[in-house]
């Protein structure tokens, strides 16, 4: 949603709840909008197919699909990595981890209006995201180990429950390996928001998906 100023998009990142990572696909815009009607907060473009990287341009350019998307829905547009292209695409938020851009570089790139965001994997690593200037809200995970991340160690729910107990005043989400059925054991650790990947991407249907996962995450 190019357009927002930063207290806009933190107001509304605050009320987020469920976060979606989507790499591209040829049906980008109609898969996009069916996540976002059935409640996903925020998207991001997240394309890690190994041997065939996305060039710049066509990173941009599904950016483009997504922004039109995403303003459509009232919802957020996220970059994952690289702070060029979330300035070149007026995304609202840009996603770091613990091995990209350090905070610092990316602000001095992007300004003080697009949200940053941070992966953390430990204790250690979420107490740093809780305080470090620049960052505005982190993830903590995999809460299990997930294929989407391969390689990646998963601290799993201890991670969710001491990230709770700490009350950080930061939002926060839970990653990796989250579904449907898992939810419920995220929820009862303590989060209240959670980013998902295949939960949504490899649904038989996204809008029916995202509409249980939104749904159990704002129980009336
Ligand atoms: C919202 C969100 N959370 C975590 C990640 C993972 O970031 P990172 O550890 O840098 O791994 P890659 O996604 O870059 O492979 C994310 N992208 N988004
Ligand atoms: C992209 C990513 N980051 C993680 C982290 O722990 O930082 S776990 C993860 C993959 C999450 O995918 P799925 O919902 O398909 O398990
Ligand atoms: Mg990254």
């Amino acid at each position: 949603m190019p357009g927002l100023d930063g207290d806009q998009i933190r107001r509304r990142l605050a009320d987020a709840r469920l976060y979606l990572c989507t790499g591209t696909r040829p049906d980008l815009a109609e898969f996009a909008g069916e996540a976002l009607a059935g409640g996903v907060d925020v998207i991001q473009l997240r394309d890690k197919r190994a041997g065939a990287p996305l060039e710049a341009a066509e990173e941009l350019a599904a950016l483009r699909t997504l922004a039109e998307v995403c303003a459509e829905h009232d919802a957020l547009l996220s970059v994952n990595d690289r702070a060029d292209i979330a300035l070149a695409a007026g995304a609202d938020i840009l996603h770091l981890g613990q091995d990209d851009l350090p905070v610092p570089v990316a602000r001095r790139i992007l300004g003080a209006e697009i949200v940053i965001g941070r992966s953390t994997h430990d204790v250690a690593q979420a107490t740093a995201a809780a305080a470090e200037p620049g960052v505005d809200y982190f993830c903590t995970g995999p809460c299990w180990p997930t294929p989407t991340k391969p390689g990646r160690s998963a601290p799993g729910l201890p991670l969710v429950r001491a990230t709770a107990a700490a009350a950080p005043a930061r939002p926060w989400f839970a990653i990796g390996g989250i579904d449907e059925a898992r939810l419920p054991e995220v929820l009862a650790a303590g989060a209240t928001r959670v980013v998902v990947v295949r939960a949504i991407t490899e649904a038989p249907d996204p809008r029916a998906a995202a509409t249980r996962l939104s749904a159990a995450l704002r129980p009336r």
